[in-house]
């Protein structure tokens, strides 16, 4: 087990930009504590007002009820806080005027287009991290799959260690879907000296992950070597090709990339995919059950609303996903690191 220390201080301050976009927005782009002035509204109603989608309507509340400007009162319904009171230009003194100042930063303005359209208007190149049918995407691109899956790589050898520490320890096979630098396939190996696993993923993305593999067999940790007998690479499309059938599925990062739809569909695959005792594990960072922070997650969520197709999501709808798919959630919460941690569902 490593003993380094929790890096999530350096993604917080990463990621509070996004939030600082979604509070600037919320007062001046998308008015939604001029909505709320009058008392409080369900998320449909207040969406429907606001003209924004599930998945905006998703990032945006949850990050306001984690500033603690917005809350739910008994019956799911959203209204404004005490302290949000001082971002109404209803109230005296506010502090409307004073966030009106970043108005026009590009920041700002580019995320409300993006809440209001539920995406960027136009993605000619593909959007970060997805693969889906025939749009172009930066993971078939050799240059772009390799910078994207580098990026990845100091937060998966972080985390990779804690997550398979974390992980049921058997003889048997994972597949790793959607692996990218394949750093939780390794560590998992090492704790299981007699299992086998596949990394899932695209052509181009294997492509370093067999890098990778290289320069961790030859760490000389004790085992290290072995590993690379017991990896197989499957290049692929998890959307649409067959996945191998497996005792443990490892989904890390991964739902958070994808629209709701696109997560029970992928679990339906999943739960298919495992043989009988078999176990999807899920590695990320979850919203509040209640939809109401942490502040550090709906951030998260801004940031990956910004670049991909997902949100954050809370174990709750992971959950669901898990049910509807026909498996049973266990009821753990493991905590890892960067505000991540483990949920994972059996199959009987
Ligand atoms: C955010 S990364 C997560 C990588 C890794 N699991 C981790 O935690 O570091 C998402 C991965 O999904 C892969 N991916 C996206 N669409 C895919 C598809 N349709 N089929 C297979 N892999 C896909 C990307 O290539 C990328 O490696």
């Amino acid at each position: 087990m490593t003993s380094q220390p929790d890096l999530a201080p350096i993604t917080r301050q990463l990621r509070a930009m996004y939030g600082s976009r979604l509070l600037i927005v919320a007062v001046h782009h998308i008015p939604v504590f001029s909505e709320l002035i009058n008392g409080p509204l369900s998320v449909a109603e207040l969406s429907q007002r606001l003209n924004l989608q599930e998945r905006p309507a998703h990032v945006l509340f949850p990050a306001l009820c984690a500033m603690n400007l917005l809350t739910y009162d008994q019956t799911g319904k959203l209204y404004i806080t005490e302290l949000g009171r001082y971002v109404s230009q209803r109230h005296t003194p506010n502090l409307s005027g004073y966030i009106e100042l970043e108005k026009d930063d590009v920041g700002a303005v580019e995320m409300a287009v993006r809440l209001r359209n539920d995406g960027p208007l136009e993605t000619p190149n593909g959007i970060s991290f997805v693969k889906e049918g025939d749009a172009p995407s930066p993971m078939d691109d050799p240059d772009e799959s390799r910078r994207f899956t580098l990026g990845l790589a100091g937060r998966a050898r972080h985390l990779s260690p804690l997550v398979a520490a974390s992980m049921t320890r058997r003889d048997g096979h994972l597949l790793d879907v959607a692996g990218g630098t394949g750093f939780y396939t390794y560590e998992w190996l090492l704790n299981n000296p007699t299992s086998t696993a596949t990394l899932f993923d695209r052509p181009a993305v294997l492509t370093v992950a067999q890098e990778l593999l290289d320069e961790f067999s030859r760490s000389g940790r004790p085992g290290a070597e072995s590993v690379r007998e017991r990896v197989t690479f499957l290049p692929g499309d998890m959307l649409t090709d067959d996945l191998t059938n497996t005792d443990l599925l490892l989904a890390a990062s991964l739902f958070h990339d994808w629209p709701t739809d696109t997560c029970q569909a992928l679990t339906n695959r999943f739960a298919a995919a495992l043989r009988p005792g078999g176990e999807l594990w899920v590695h990320d960072a979850f919203l509040n059950d209640a939809l109401d922070g942490p502040l550090a997650v709906t951030d998260y969520s801004a940031q990956l609303f910004w670049g991909t197709k997902g949100r954050c999501y809370s174990r709750v709808e992971h959950r669901s996903w898990f049910k509807q798919a026909g498996l049973q959630p266990t009821d753990e919460a493991i905590p890892t690191q960067l505000d991540y941690g483990l949920i994972w569902a059996k199959k009987l």
